[in-house]
C-alpha cells in the first residue's frame, strides 16, 4: 500500500505575497502599466508532480514536488532545487520569480525558475535520496534541458544530487549532457569556485560597498544565520576579510562569542557532524537573540521571512547582507529604512551562485574549463558592477537598494518583453 508523505505546516506560506508585494510596488513606482505588472506577476509554467519512491523497507512512499518557470523573456529558465519539508507550490513560485529579477540584476542571459520537493532529507538513507532524486528528475525532464531550464542546488540539495539529475537526464537522452544542471561535482564538468560562489559573491558586494562608502570592515562584528553552503562560505570570507564573526546559527541552535567565533574550526565541525550542534567554542543563544545581536553586518542565510514586522525593531545591525532568498518582509524593510539600516538585497547580494552557475553552463557548452582565479575574478567583476548600478539608481531615485535593484531588474525584463513583441 502507498503511504503518503505527511506535510508539516509550511513555514513560509507568505513568501509569494512578499514577492508579489515587492514586484507590484516597484512596478508601480517605475510607472509600468498594470497589465505588464500582471503579466510579470504570473509564473509562465508550473509543473506539479506526485511520484512514488521505493523505500529501503520495501514500502512505497509518495512525494510531491514542483518545477516552476517564472519568465523566459531574457533567456532559458534558471534556478535551484530545494528539498525541504515545508516546500509549497507558492513558495517555489516566489523563489522562481526572485530568480528572474536576480538574473536581470547581474545581467546574465536567463529567466527565472525554481524547483522543490516536500521532503526531510535527514529522514532518508542515501539510496532513498538517490531514488527520490532520479524519479523527480524524470518527472521534471518534461521541462528541463540545457537550452530550456537548468537546475542547480538550493537548500538541502548539493553537487551529488546535481550529478544524479544530470545522469538521469543524460540516460533518457542517450548521451552525456553536463550543461543540463550546474553546481555539479568537478569530476563531471562542474566549475571551480561554484560551491563557494554565493557566499563569496555576497562578501564581494559587502566589501565593495564598504570601500565605496569608506566603511572599515577590519575588526567589524558580523552575525550569520544559516551555516550551510551560503552562510558557511559567507562566514569564512567575512572571517578572511578580518571581520569578527560574533554569532552563528543553524537549524540546531546558535552560538555567540564576543571576541569572534573560530570560523575555520566551526566549519570543520560542521563538515564532520553536519551542523554546529556540539561545537563548544561559544555561548549558546536562541535564534531570536542571534538576530538581535548588536553588530555591523547581519547575514541572514537560511530561510525566507526571518526579519519581519515582529522582530525588525530588535535588529541592531548597521548593514543586512541578504544571503537567503526573501529573508526580509516588506514591513521589516520599512522599519529598517526608518532606522537607517542598509539592506543589500537578496536579488543582488546572493546572485554570486547563479553567476558562477552561468559560468559553469558556458564552460559546459564550450567544453572548456576555466581556472579558479578566472572564475573568481569574473564573479567579482559581475557583482561589483551590479552593485554600482544599483547604488547609482538608488542615489538618483532616492530609494532603498532593494527598490533600486527591482527597478534595474524590472526595467531589463520589461525591455526584453517589449523587444520580443510579447508586450505592445
Ligand atoms: N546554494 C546557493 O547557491 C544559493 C542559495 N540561496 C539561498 O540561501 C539560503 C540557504 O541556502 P543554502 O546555504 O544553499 O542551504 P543549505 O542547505 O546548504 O544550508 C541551510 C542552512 O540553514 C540552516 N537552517 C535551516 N533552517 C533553519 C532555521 N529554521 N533557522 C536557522 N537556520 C536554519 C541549516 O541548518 C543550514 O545551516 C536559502 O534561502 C537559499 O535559497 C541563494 C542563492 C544561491
Ligand atoms: O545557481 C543557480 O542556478 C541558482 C541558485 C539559486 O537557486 C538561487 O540563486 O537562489
Amino acid at each position: 500500500m502507498a503511504v503518503t508523505e505527511v506535510r508539516p505546516k509550511p513555514a513560509s506560506e507568505d513568501a509569494l505575497s512578499v514577492a508579489l508585494t515587492q514586484l507590484r510596488a516597484a512596478g508601480r513606482e517605475l510607472g509600468l502599466a498594470d497589465d505588464l505588472i500582471e503579466y510579470l506577476s504570473r509564473p509562465q509554467r508550473v509543473l506539479s508532480v506526485n511520484f512514488p519512491v521505493k523505500m529501503d523497507d520495501g514500502r512505497l512512499r509518495m512525494f510531491a514536488g514542483y518545477r516552476v518557470q517564472h519568465n523566459f523573456a531574457r533567456g532559458p529558465a534558471k534556478g535551484g532545487i530545494r528539498f525541504h519539508p515545508s516546500v509549497t507550490m507558492d513558495e517555489v513560485i516566489a523563489l522562481a520569480m526572485w530568480m528572474t529579477w536576480k538574473c536581470a540584476v547581474v545581467d546574465i542571459p536567463y529567466g527565472g525558475a525554481k524547483g522543490g520537493v516536500v521532503v526531510d532529507t535527514k529522514a532518508l538513507s542515501l539510496s532513498e535520496l538517490e531514488r527520490l532524486t532520479r524519479r523527480f528528475a524524470t518527472e521534471i525532464s518534461l521541462l528541463i534541458g540545457p537550452e530550456k531550464d537548468i537546475p542547480a542546488p538550493d537548500m538541502y540539495t548539493n553537487p551529488q544530487i546535481m550529478a544524479w539529475i544530470m545522469d538521469t537526464y543524460s540516460m533518457h537522452q542517450g548521451y552525456s549532457i553536463p550543461a543540463v544542471v550546474t553546481g555539479k561535482p568537478l569530476e563531471i564538468g562542474g566549475s571551480l569556485g561554484r560551491s563557494a560562489a554565493t557566499g563569496r559573491g555576497a562578501v564581494d558586494v559587502l566589501d565593495e560597498y564598504a570601500r565605496t562608502k569608506g566603511i572599515r570592515l577590519q575588526g567589524a562584528a558580523a552575525v550569520v544565520q544559516g551555516f550551510g553552503n551560503v552562510g558557511g562560505a559567507a562566514a569564512r570570507f567575512l572571517h578572511d576579510l578580518g571581520l569578527k564573526v560574533i554569532g552563528v546559527g543553524d537549524i540546531t541552535g546558535a552560538l555567540y562569542h564576543e571576541q569572534g567565533l573560530d570560523i575555520p574550526a566551526m566549519l570543520e565541525h560542521r563538515d564532520r557532524y553536519g551542523s554546529i550542534e556540539g561545537y563548544e567554542g561559544g555561548e549558546p543563544i536562541s535564534n531570536e537573540e542571534l538576530l538581535a545581536l548588536p553588530c555591523d553586518v547581519l547575514v541572514p542565510a537560511a530561510l525566507e521571512n526571518q526579519l519581519t514586522g515582529a522582530n525588525a525593531d530588535d535588529v541592531k545591525a548597521k548593514i543586512i547582507l541578504e544571503g537567503a532568498n526573501g529573508p526580509t518582509t516588506p514591513e521589516a524593510d520599512e522599519i529598517f529604512r526608518d532606522k537607517g539600516i542598509v539592506v543589500l538585497p537578496d536579488i543582488l547580494a546572493n546572485a554570486g551562485g547563479v553567476t558562477v552557475s552561468y559560468f559553469e553552463w558556458v564552460q559546459g557548452l564550450e567544453r572548456f574549463l576555466w581556472d579558479e582565479e578566472e572564475v573568481n575574478r569574473r564573479l567579482r567583476q559581475k557583482m561589483t558592477r551590479a552593485l554600482h548600478e544599483v547604488m547609482e539608481v538608488a542615489e538618483r531615485e532616492d530609494v532603498t537598494y532593494r527598490q533600486a535593484a527591482y527597478y534595474l531588474a524590472l526595467g531589463r525584463v520589461a525591455d526584453a518583453v517589449r523587444i520580443r513583441g510579447i508586450y505592445p
